[in-house]
């Protein structure tokens, strides 16, 4: 029997000599879940002016504990006049200050009667004042290359007035599913076959680590339809992922049609599930390869593969690495277990109220690899080491899908 290979030994195959693809330029609308392909660099200071932090008077703080007449209304979006001393301005939350102010006070604490306002005593310079470059100075790096655009990071870019931002390409994927025995979602289900599930998982979750799939198919279980199409999906796309065929059965042929169509680097690892996953690549006649990762077909295979191999290779083909390893966790298992020979990646739920601030992990009751549904409501996979004997209370460590 060939031997099992680790999950360090396939990320390094899978990973050798993966660099990052181009980039091109989004409109900023679009750049969430983007990677950037280079630094934002802040152009001005923020925020770009002192300005008022509430609706209120702004005056110098030695004019506090006196009546100051109010000299000015300054509202959001306005060019102040200067401030003479011993005067005072009418100033709303936003506002520039004007020069000359440096503290402001809130409207609920002053009386303005016939245009002058009493101040309170003990003002301290700079309340209620938002400093210039408080946030970011002109010239510093306000996010790196490689970094996963989120809804913060998209409004910090629009903060500095870029419109378009450059991010890494997605990297294209093909997906294919193999079985003789897959249906598609929507027709009539004949005896002995079943809905092709992967496909849909496996398209939902992909753009998920920012691929885009740009072409998605079954394949009969022959090993020419398997060879042309697995030939055919390299062509325009950095990745193709099978899923099903790369066991050991007379039906299984996507081994053999990579090997026949380019080369296959790595097949089984000491991971449950997901034992038959294959490594390799595929030629394109334009140049290049695209990278190939033959998951194993059951549902759940398929989805921790995803999760454990997809997952570092967008991080990979995005330049993000920070992307590259899924968090980990360590939790208090509430359940048994008692592992074979390979690491187990068990779906589980995670609570982080049970137990003093320890977060509790509940695994699915039955984690056989046919069984999409453990995979619903599962926020991480707890990683179990070969061999060993798990029992509610043990520490474990979990790494966690986002
Ligand atoms: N004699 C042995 N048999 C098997 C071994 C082994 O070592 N020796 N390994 C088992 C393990 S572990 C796994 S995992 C599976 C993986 O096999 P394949 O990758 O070849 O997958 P298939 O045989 O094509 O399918 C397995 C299972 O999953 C269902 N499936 C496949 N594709 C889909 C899909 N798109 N949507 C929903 N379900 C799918 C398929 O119907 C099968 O039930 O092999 C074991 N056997
Ligand atoms: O590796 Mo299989 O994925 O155990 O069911």
């Amino acid at each position: 029997m060939a031997e099992l290979h680790t999950l360090a030994q396939a990320l390094e195959t899978l990973l050798e000599g993966v660099s990052p693809v181009e980039r091109e330029t989004v409109a900023l609308e679009s750049a969430c879940g983007r990677v950037l392909a280079e630094p934002i660099v802040a152009l001005r200071d923020a925020p770009p002016f002192d300005a008022s932090a509430m609706d209120g008077y702004a005056l110098r703080a030695a004019d506090a504990g006196r009546r100051l007449p109010v000299a000015q209304r300054i509202a959001a979006g306005a060019a102040p006049a200067p401030l003479a001393p011993g005067s005072c301005a009418r100033i709303f939350t936003g506002a520039p200050l004007p020069p000359g102010a440096d503290c402001v006070v809130m409207q609920e604490q002053v009386k303005v009667a016939d245009g002058s306002a009493e101040i309170p005593a003990g003002l301290e310079t700079g309340a209620n004042v938002r400093r210039r470059g408080r946030e970011l100075a002109a010239g510093e790096t306000l996010l790196q290359a490689g970094h996963w655009l989120d809804a913060a990071a998209v409004g910090m870019i629009a903060s500095q007035g870029h419109a378009r931002v450059a991010v890494r390409r997605r990297p294209r994927v093909a997906l294919l599913a193999t079985g003789d025995e897959l249906t598609a979602p929507g027709e009539p289900l004949a005896q002995g076959r079943i809905y092709d599930s992967n496909r849909y998982m496996l398209g939902a979750l992909l753009p998920r680590f920012g691929f885009e799939v740009i072409h998605s198919q079954r394949v009969a279980d022959r090993f020419e339809a398997t060879a042309d199409a697995l030939g055919a999906a390299a062509q325009h796309t950095d990745v193709v992922v099978t899923s099903g065929g790369v066991s050991v059965g007379e039906e299984d042929h996507v081994r053999a049609a990579v090997e026949s169509r380019g080369r296959l680097s790595l097949w089984r690892l000491d991971i449950r599930p997901g034992k038959p996953l294959a490594l390799g690549r595929l030629p394109r006649e334009a140049g290049g390869e695209a990278c190939f990762v033959g998951l194993a077909g059951n549902p759940v295979s398929s989805f921790v593969g995803a999760w454990l191999f997809l997952r570092p290779l967008a991080a990979a083909l995005l330049g993000a690495p920070a992307l590259a390893a899924l968090p980990r966790l360590r939790a208090c298992a509430q359940f048994s277990e008692r592992t074979s020979g390979r690491w187990h990646y068990m779906r589980v739920k995670l609570d982080h109220q049970r137990q003093d601030g320890v977060a509790c992990a509940f695994s699915y009751p039955d984690q056989d690899s046919s069984l999409l549904r453990s995979c619903i409501d599962a926020d991480a996979l707890a990683v179990i080491p070969p061999n060993a004997e798990i029992h509610p209370g043990a520490m474990i460590d979990c790494l966690l899908l986002r």
